[in-house]
């Protein structure tokens, strides 16, 4: 069997509660899950779960209190150099041009300018952006700012790619498009993914495999799905699947209590 592209083994991640200094709190709890070599795996939980703790220790932003993580079998010390990574929020550095934001990860890696400049068009041009290389972000749409985010992680062919609710921000059809451009490329690079989402119908539309985390405190999986919908998939057209209706039913009975419990915990502050 090949090795895991990313494994966590027995993670916990213990912060000093925001609430009271002097008290602990749990985030993530004996957490063990795998993402295999060209996998699309999909982390789905109720708010506040401990989503993004998950994603910064894949990273390597963030050392667990305890536990493992292996990549690609070796164990991680510092920063994941084969993982590229999508956040939530914007990235792009505002001063700099489309082009230039994904040609800058090359420029820091030592690569020429001249190609640099052409593996930035040519990823301008994959994403859809190809006559739009010249404009700033703030002459950008939200979309047009997300997919400039998605050529700048790819162009460094990270072996896995980290994803933490990228197109949270953008309209359903935008959203839509773009999930549809990043399983195309995926399809042809077959790279490892983690991906984090709060949309069930994403994570399902997009995934290979689903994994429910409970809510915090001490948040930990407890339930994987195989998604055994066939590729390529439209994330529209996928979700008028018999089969994708039978999945969501039966995530949703095992996500429904968490999403309830983590919404009480929200509301008591
Ligand atoms: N640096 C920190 N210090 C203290 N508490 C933290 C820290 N980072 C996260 N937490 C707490 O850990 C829990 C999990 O946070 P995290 O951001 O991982 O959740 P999430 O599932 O990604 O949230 P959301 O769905 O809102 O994006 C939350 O209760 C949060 O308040």
């Amino acid at each position: 069997m090949s090795e895991a592209a990313l494994s966590f083994e027995n993670i916990t991640c213990t912060f000093v509660s925001r609430e009271d200094r002097s008290q602990r709190y749990t985030a993530m709890a004996d957490t063990t899950l795998t993402v295999g070599a060209g996998e699309f795996v999909s982390v789905v939980g109720p708010t506040g779960c401990g989503k993004s703790t998950l994603l910064n220790v894949a990273a390597g932003l963030l050392r667990p209190t305890s536990g493992s993580v292996r990549v690609f079998g070796q164990p991680l010390d510092g920063i994941n150099r084969r993982a590229g990574y999508m956040f939530q929020g914007e990235a792009l550095l505002p001063w700099r041009s489309a082009l230039s934001n994904v040609m800058a990860g090359l420029e820091f890696a030592g690569v020429a300018q001249d190609e640099a400049e052409s593996r930035a068009q040519d990823w301008l041009r994959r994403v859809g952006l190809g006559n739009f290389g010249e404009r700033y972000p703030h002459q950008m749409s939200g979309g047009m700012r997300k997919r400039a985010m998605l050529a700048q992680m790819l162009i460094r062919d990270p072996d896995i790619i980290l994803m933490d609710e990228p197109f949270s921000a953008l309209d359903i059809q935008t959203r839509q498009l773009m999930e549809n451009e990043v399983l195309d490329i995926w399809m042809a690079k077959r790279r490892a993914v983690l991906f984090i989402t709060h949309d069930l119908d994403e994570a399902i539309a997009m995934s290979d495999r689903v994994i429910v985390l409970s809510a915090g405190p001490g948040t930990h999986p407890i339930g994987e799905f195989a998604i055994d919908l066939p590729r390529p998939r439209d994330v529209a057209e996928v979700r008028m699947d018999p089969r994708f209706v039978e999945l969501h039913g039966a995530i949703w009975d095992v996500l429904r209590e968490e999403v309830l419990k983590g919404y009480a915990r929200q509301k008591q502050g």
